[in-house]
């Protein structure tokens, strides 16, 4: 179990603005302070434009704050550039085809993952580690472990994303972001990726940010729930009360808290 009492993020007053001083200047995130402790597995939700995805870039340093600190590890990573916290930070996107590399094999594609961090270049594939890809592989119970010698392409979008979680999971990140890694697939497929999502961050004690528009799936998953809104984080819930939230208590939360009423279809629908 991992020791709950390691902060993985510390964001302190973050704030940024988007094309300061000009016509366009534009504030998108308002003072967030969060601290995410090892092993955490958080649900962000949020109306549209509240924020989420600015927040991920600025944790995994694809766009840097204009003001306030950032921690990975207790290690102050405000202006280091994206490459460098690459290593420590396994970030999933919406695109099914972002993850893996499509005129690549399977097995080739497993091999970057695991060659990640290291300087020398590929080296060919012994039988010992093509077994190792194999076992792993088959924990997605997808048959493709029948298909390591196959083009990525030839995968199905819900296959390749479970494929581009698991080579995520292998790189044994510090910190898990997944933006939105299920919405492009259908419910099926969906379902797959999110039990497969569940397994390996329960295995793995991996500490998680999970961006979603479905409400039932930010109340189900994780142990914390935090909503952001006009870039701010204005509900932050968690364990035994996260446990007892519904979609109906998260609406009325919103409203009590910002007086209006929450709109976003995408959320309100899924
Ligand atoms: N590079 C940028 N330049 C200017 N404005 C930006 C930039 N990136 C994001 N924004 C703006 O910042 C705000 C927050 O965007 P962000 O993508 O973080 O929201 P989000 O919560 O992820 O929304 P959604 O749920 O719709 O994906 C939006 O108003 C967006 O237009």
């Amino acid at each position: 179990m991992p020791d709950k009492n390691i902060v993985m993020i510390q964001l302190k007053n973050i704030n940024k603005t988007f094309n300061p001083e000009t016509p366009s200047e534009k504030q998108v995130i308002k003072d967030i302070c969060l601290d995410v402790k090892k092993g955490d597995f958080i649900t962000v939700i949020g109306s549209n434009g509240a924020g989420k995805s600015t927040l991920f870039n600025l944790i995994s340093g694809n766009i840097m704050p204009s003001s306030g600190k950032i921690l990975l590890g207790g290690e102050d990573v405000t202006k280091q550039p994206e490459y460098k916290r690459a290593s420590r930070i396994g970030r999933i996107f919406q695109d099914p085809l972002a993850g893996t590399a499509s005129n690549m094999t399977i097995e080739d594609n497993m091999m970057i993952t695991f060659k990640k961090g290291f300087k020398w270049p590929l080296i060919s594939l012994n039988r010992k580690m093509k077994n190792l890809f194999k076992e792993e592989i088959r924990q997605l119970d997808m048959e493709l472990e029948k298909r390591m010698q196959e083009n990525v392409s030839s995968l199905s979008g819900g296959q390749r994303q479970a494929l581009t979680l698991l080579m995520t999971v292998l790189s044994n990140p510090d910190i898990l972001l997944l933006d939105e890694h299920t919405a492009a697939l259908d419910p099926r497929n969906a379902a797959i990726v999110m039990e497969l999502t569940r397994k390996f961050i329960q295995e793995k004690h991996l500490t998680t940010l999970m961006v979603t528009h479905n409400m039932t799936h930010a109340i189900e998953f994780g142990n914390r729930l935090v909503m952001m809104d006009g870039g701010e984080i204005i509900i932050d819930i968690r364990e035994e009360e996260k446990a007892k939230l519904t979609v109906k208590r998260l609406i009325e939360m919103f409203g009590e808290i910002r007086k209006k009423e929450f709109e976003n279809d995408e959320v309100l629908l899924a």
